[in-house]
């Protein structure tokens, strides 16, 4: 039992920190901790009466438990974030790697992104043993995204009843292992170069994004397998980044490769290294573009395209990067789909966000 009123607050505080809460703590939620247990925080001060035993009741409360590295937690729960959230009585708590995470809680929603197999084990485990609360995304989804062969399965065969656009991916192979054979595996093929060479592993390090553009056969000897090689294509140096979070559907542009001409597919060999060139600071939004190049596709169509991937991915939370093809119209090709990407990027994220858990809040008081 807590001793005075300050060292009450002393606790709560104390716990807030670990917790994650950012707000005025426990206290904010309508509970505090008594020994391990959440329990509601009736008194205003002394005398009023504290039911001890009484399980901590979620009332209107809206509890996202995340598991978040800290750098994505930085990037993502901004103070604006969490600022609306509270108003809508949705809150966000800092999940306690070191405790079993079926000890914390209660939680709505536990989002999160975090690699390895044993949070992988944990959030399984945890999403078997608690049906009731709605996991995003489901480890399972978010482990084919992490593969770039898996990642496009089953794009090109969507059916898309919009005939605003067409969507395809670039013609790819893996490359599994070293082997003096892949050349030729890759001309039999029929891939054409230049080939774009990406790590066929996403394991959120820098070097799942090292990229190079792999110009001839002889070259490919150079690249460290297990990797993709996908058709370079041109699509006139913009790269259209589709934030997905639920329903809502944000586009961005981004600078990206410019187009290969023909001659100089001729002239140059070799592998080249490159950065990341459509990262955020490679926004296209002040660059002066040739409108075919830069008119965003066409939003019947993207929705299109998005409702059919929420259903092929299982996913809520991802973006897509779409290029389209140079001198087409509307013919695009999906080249990466990344998993809880960088949302602060898009804009109006916080009050999206928001939106999309009061929405979950709400759906899930509605079935009660
Ligand atoms: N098939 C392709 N044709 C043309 N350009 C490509 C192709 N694949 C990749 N690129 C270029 O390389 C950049 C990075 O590719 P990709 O998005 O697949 O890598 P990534 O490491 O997953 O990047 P991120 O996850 O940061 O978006 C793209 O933004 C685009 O500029
Ligand atoms: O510009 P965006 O938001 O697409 O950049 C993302 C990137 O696409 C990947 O999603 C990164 O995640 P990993 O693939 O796991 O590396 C994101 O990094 P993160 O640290 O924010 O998760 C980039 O923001
Ligand atoms: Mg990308
Ligand atoms: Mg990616």
């Amino acid at each position: 039992m807590f001793g005075t009123l300050a060292s009450r607050e002393l606790e709560t505080a104390r716990l807030s920190r670990d917790l994650g809460l950012s707000c005025g703590g426990f206290e904010d939620l309508g509970m505090r901790m008594e020994g391990e247990n959440m329990v509601p925080h009736r008194g205003e001060g002394e005398g009023e009466q504290v039911t001890e035993t009484e399980p901590f009741q979620q009332t209107q409360r809206f509890v996202v438990g995340y598991a978040l590295t800290s750098k994505k937690k930085k990037s993502f729960l901004q103070p604006k974030l969490e600022t609306l959230a509270r108003r809508k009585g949705i809150y966000f708590v800092a999940i306690d790697l070191n405790r079993p995470l079926s000890e914390q809680g209660p939680f709505d929603v536990v989002l999160h992104k975090l690699l390895g197999k044993e949070w992988q084990d944990i959030i399984e485990d945890y999403q078997q043993n608690h049906p009731e609360v709605t996991v995003l995304d489901p480890p399972g989804e978010i482990q084919r995204i992490h593969n770039r062969q898996s990642m496009l399965q089953g794009l090109a065969d969507l059916n898309l009843s919009d005939c605003s656009g067409s969507i395809f991916v670039p013609k790819q192979m893996v490359v599994l292992k070293d082997s003096a054979s892949s050349a030729d595996k890759v001309v039999e093929a029929g891939l054409k170069f230049p080939l774009v060479a990406k790590p066929l592993w996403i394991d959120g390090t820098a070097k799942s994004h090292q990229l190079f553009l792999a110009y001839d056969r002889f070259s490919l000897a150079e690249l460290d397998p297990p990797i993709v090689l996908q058709e370079f294509v041109n699509h006139g140096g913009v790269l259209f980044k589709v934030f997905v979070v639920g329903d809502t559907i944000k586009v961005v542009r981004r600078l990206s490769l410019p187009n290969i001409s023909n001659c100089e597919k001729g002239k140059v060999d070799g592998v080249f290294k490159f950065p990341r060139v459509s990262s955020a600071a490679a926004s296209a939004d002040n660059a002066e573009l040739d409108p075919s190049v830069a008119e965003l596709p066409p939003k019947p169509f993207l929705e299109a395209l998005v409702k059919e991937l929420r259903s092929l991915l299982g996913l809520r939370l991802f973006n897509i990067d779409m290029i389209r093809e140079h001198g087409s119209n509307n013919v695009f090709y999906v080249i990466d789909i990344n998993y809880f990407p960088g949302y602060a990027k898009m804009p109006d994220y916080e009050q999206v966000f928001v939106d999309f858990f009061h929405n979950m809040a709400q759906d899930k008081r509605r079935c009660k």
